[in-house]
C-alpha cells in the first residue's frame, strides 16, 4: 500500500463554469512510497501551494482523491481532519513556527503534549530526536536565543516526533543562508535514510531538491516531467537545473 496516492486531483479557483476560474491543478496523480524523498518543483503560480495545501488536508479539491495510509482524506471533516493531521502527519515550514514561550525540548515534544503522551516517553522520545540533529546540547534554551538552521533542526525533530505516516516539508530552507540550508538539508536527508521517513517537499531550491531520491515537476498545474537520482548528488543538481531551464523555474546556483 503506498503512504499517499494522489488520484486525478483537479482544483478550481472561483465559481465552477464562471467567467473568473483559475484551474489550478488539473487531474494530478501520482503516488509516494513508504521511505520515499519527493520534491515538488516548478515555476511560480504553477499549483504547488494549492497541491501541498489539499495533500495536507488544509485545502479541498474540486474532483479526485488523496488516501494517506489507505485512508481517504478529501472525505474527511474538518475535526476529524485536524485529529488525523496530528496523529499521522508531519510539517516542516519556512517560518519553523517555533513557540516562543517554550524551551526547545518543550517545542519538540509538544505534539505529544497535545496528545497526553506519558511523561517518560517523551523525555525519551526528544532527547533521541535532538541528538540525531546535533541539538541536544541546547534544549534547555529558548527558540530567540539560537540560529534559524537550529531553529529548523528543532522544527525537524517536532516534525517527527510523533512517527508520522509521512511529513510535508514547505521550502524548509527558504528562510535559511547557504551554511544553514545544507546542515537542514542533512537532517531531512538523515531522518529519510535513518528512520525510513517518507518526505515529499515543495521547494524553488535545487540545492535543497538535490538531496530528494525524484522530483516531480509541475507546471500550469499539471505533472510535466519526472527524474530520479541516481545517488550521485551534483549529477542530480546539475539535472534539476536543466529541467529548470527548460520549463522555466527559476535557477538557485550554489
Ligand atoms: N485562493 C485563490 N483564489 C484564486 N486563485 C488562486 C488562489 N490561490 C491560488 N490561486 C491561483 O492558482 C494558481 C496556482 O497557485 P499556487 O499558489 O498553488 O502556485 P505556486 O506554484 O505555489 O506559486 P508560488 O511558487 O508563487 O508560491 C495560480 O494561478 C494562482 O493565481
Amino acid at each position: 500500500m503506498s503512504v499517499l496516492e494522489v488520484r486525478e486531483v483537479k482544483k478550481v479557483y472561483g465559481v465552477q463554469n464562471g467567467d473568473n476560474t483559475t484551474v489550478a491543478l488539473d487531474s494530478i496523480s501520482f503516488n509516494v512510497e513508504e521511505g520515499d524523498f519527493i520534491g515538488i518543483m516548478g515555476p511560480s503560480g504553477s499549483g504547488k501551494t494549492t497541491l501541498l495545501n489539499i495533500l495536507s488536508g488544509i485545502g479541498k479539491p474540486s474532483y479526485g482523491e488523496v488516501y494517506i495510509s489507505g485512508k481517504n482524506i478529501t472525505s474527511l471533516d474538518k475535526n476529524e481532519m485536524a485529529l488525523f493531521r496530528r496523529k499521522h502527519l508531519g510539517f516542516v515550514f519556512q517560518e519553523f513556527n517555533l513557540m516562543d514561550s517554550l524551551t526547545l525540548k518543550e517545542n519538540v515534544m509538544l505534539p505529544m503534549i497535545l496528545d497526553k503522551r506519558d511523561k517518560e516517553e517523551m523525555e525519551a522520545k526528544s532527547e533521541e530526536l535532538m541528538r540525531l540533529f546535533d541539538i541536544d546540547h541546547i534544549g534547555s534554551k529558548y527558540p530567540f536565543n539560537i540560529s534559524g538552521g537550529q531553529q529548523q533542526r528543532v522544527a525537524v525533530s517536532r516534525a517527527l516526533i510523533n512517527d508520522p505516516d509521512i511529513i510535508f516539508a514547505d521550502e524548509p530552507t527558504g528562510n535559511l543562508d547557504s551554511k544553514s540550508s545544507n546542515a537542514v538539508m542533512r537532517c531531512i536527508e538523515k531522518m529519510n535514510q535513518e528512520r525510513n521517513s517518507t518526505i515529499l517537499m515543495v521547494t524553488h531550491d535545487a540545492f535543497a531538491a538535490s538531496f530528494c531520491k525524484k522530483i516531480i515537476f509541475i507546471k500550469d498545474g499539471a505533472i510535466c516531467m519526472e527524474i530520479v537520482s541516481t545517488g550521485v548528488r551534483k549529477e542530480f543538481f546539475d539535472q534539476i537545473l536543466d529541467c529548470l531551464a527548460v520549463i522555466g523555474g527559476e535557477r538557485n546556483d550554489v
